[in-house]
């Protein structure tokens, strides 16, 4: 048997159930068979409602770019699209040169959540939940990418549209963007980790008056409450102005400039300290940093004797 640490004391569990446990853990999932989940059984469900594509774009820059792409529904997630969203996050798991990743809809427009044609078929609520269990593990594993990722958001981020902003690092809006939680108008609340996460990054006050009140979050109030972290510029200049991709791009290369390895270490870091307890984080923090330290990077600085002026 094993101890294992619950939020303030100890219990014992198999060494089967331990080794589950750690296997979900490293592949960053919320749920798996030991909680009566089948990812495979709910992926069958899901390709019944096909449509639109999830497209990844790795570039050489380390930067990829994730496009929600369904442009005759507004970007509205069909269940293939689910199905496809997950293939490509375990893509970027296993990119060794990557970086960071900008999640950005098609046709500039975000996306508009689930496909209420599929939602609609799909509403009785065992399916529901599968479905919603299905979605928090693939958003869970894409916020947990050793990757710095950005939501690119352009034109309405509406329900799951707006809870997979919140499934990113951070969050950049264009002018005349909005960021809605719609949930509400739905008889419903976020099932995708959306609310979670909303509370970690605007704090439980904000995010009770953004979720009751369905509020519409304009780029200006998004910087504002935390939610947003920068808004992209408009040239009216149509020849000069750069896309909202390439400001996306040249924003994000701020902090992915450097080797993987050490950008992978720094987002590794700063995950465990966002989601650990403190001695857990300090035991991670310590095991990636020898995983950096003597590196050829490390190894570099030291023999160029560099000055940070
Ligand atoms: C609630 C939680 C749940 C989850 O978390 O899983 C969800 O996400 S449910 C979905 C929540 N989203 C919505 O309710 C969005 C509803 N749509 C709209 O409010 C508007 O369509 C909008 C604001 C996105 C765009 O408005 P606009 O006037 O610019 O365009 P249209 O309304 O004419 O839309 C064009 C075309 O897209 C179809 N569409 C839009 N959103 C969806 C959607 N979520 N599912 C399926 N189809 C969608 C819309 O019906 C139009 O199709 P058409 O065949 O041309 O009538």
């Amino acid at each position: 048997t094993f101890l294992v640490k619950n939020k303030s004391s100890y219990h014992e569990i198999s060494p089967g159930r331990e080794k589950k446990r750690l296997q979900r853990q490293s592949s960053g999932s919320v749920y798996s068979s030991i909680h009566g989940f089948s990812q495979e059984e709910i992926k069958e469900k899901l390709l019944a409602f096909p449509g639109g594509s999830i497209d990844l774009l790795k570039q050489d820059s380390g930067i990829a770019v994730l496009t929600i792409n369904n442009p005759p529904r507004m970007n509205a997630f069909s269940g293939a699209m689910m199905v496809d969203l997950e293939e490509k996050v375990t893509q970027l798991e296993n990119w060794t040169d990557g970086k960071g990743v900008i999640v950005q809809g098609a046709a500039q427009t975000f996306c508009s959540g689930s496909d209420l044609n599929a939602v609609r078929a799909m509403s009785n609520s065992q399916d529901g939940m599968k479905m919603c269990m299905f979605m928090q593990n693939t958003l869970t594993r894409l916020l947990r990418l050793p990757l710095i990722s950005v939501a690119l958001v352009e034109g309405n981020a509406l329900g799951g549209g707006a809870e997979l902003t919140t499934a990113c690092d951070f969050r950049l809006m264009a002018s005349g963007s909005v960021i809605q939680f719609v949930h509400k108008h739905m008889g419903l609340v976020p099932g995708w980790g959306g609310a979670a996460r909303l509370v970690t990054l605007v704090g439980s006050r904000n995010a009770l008056k953004l979720l009751g009140g369905a509020v519409k979050v304009d780029s200006e109030l998004g910087v504002h409450i935390g939610l947003a972290d920068g808004v992209l510029k408009v040239d009216l200049d149509a020849a000069r102005a750069e896309t909202g991709l390439q400001q996306a791009e040249s924003w994000l290369s701020q902090y992915t400039k450097g080797p993987a390895p050490v950008i992978k270490a720094v987002k590794k870091v700063v995950l465990s300290g966002r989601e650990l307890s403190l001695s857990d984080a300090l035991r991670t923090e310590k095991d990636i940093f020898g995983s950096v330290w003597g590196g050829p990077a490390n190894l570099q600085a030291l023999a160029s004797k560099s000055k940070h002026k």
